[in-house]
């Protein structure tokens, strides 16, 4: 398959409403727990060694990221949520932000969360799966690090979760299995992200 993502940029990055691109074309937002491979899992999306900063230091991206795709076309990457060591009024205003850029956003077409295989379905991904939920958008869940389970324990988990999945949000929210480390699942999710992008 041909990498529709492969001349992605950084465009743009906001720390409130004021700084967001126009609400206009189409989004696609990345969202995921500190340190569960969301920046790993993005550059192997787009095939760039350094698109979005890999870090061993949890927590440091703190705002939305906007990379353009192509023209009036995003990827997002949400802010690393559940880091205890962001001070409790920084935490707030994301959590507004974020509330805010979720309920209001009319550009943005579907979410994807990124979950380490070995740690599904915490509390601030189930809360993301149910904010895309509420407004009726697509979420797509992706095991990640998969390579760091058998391939047997990687497909019971992908299991479990897609069928916790079913019983909570029904037909909305999809999943896979992921490794930026072996590239497996790569094919997978630039089908969903570029179907929601309509590139
Ligand atoms: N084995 C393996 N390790 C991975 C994989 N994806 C990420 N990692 C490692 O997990 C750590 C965290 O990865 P990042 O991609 O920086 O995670 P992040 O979610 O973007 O982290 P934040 O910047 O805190 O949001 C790094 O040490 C990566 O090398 C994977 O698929 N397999």
């Amino acid at each position: 398959m041909s990498n529709p993502f492969a001349r992605a940029k950084y465009a743009l990055s906001a720390h409130n409403f004021r700084q967001l691109p126009p609400d206009a074309g189409a989004e696609v937002a990345f969202a995921g727990r500190s340190n569960a491979g969301k920046s790993s899992c993005l550059n192997a999306l787009v095939q760039q060694n350094a698109l979005a900063r890999v870090s061993k230091t949890p927590g440091r991206t703190q705002q939305l990221v906007f990379f353009d795709v192509a023209p009036q076309k995003h990827l997002v990457d949400l802010p690393g949520y559940g880091y205890a060591k962001v001070p409790q009024d920084l935490q707030a205003h994301w959590q507004q932000f974020l509330d805010g850029y979720f309920s209001t956003r009319d550009a943005l077409q579907g979410l994807v969360v990124i979950m380490d295989i070995r740690h599904p379905l915490k509390d601030y991904d189930r809360q993301m799966l149910g904010y895309a939920a509420s407004r009726g958008l697509p979420a797509h869940a992706v095991l990640t690090k998969a390579d760091k389970l058998s391939r047997g324990a990687a497909a019971n988990t992908l299991q479990a979760v897609r069928m916790e999945l079913q019983r909570l949000w029904a037909d909305t929210v999809s999943v896979q299995t992921f490794s930026a480390e072996s590239k497996q699942g790569v094919d997978e999710l630039r089908k969903v992200v570029s179907f929601w992008l309509q590139i």
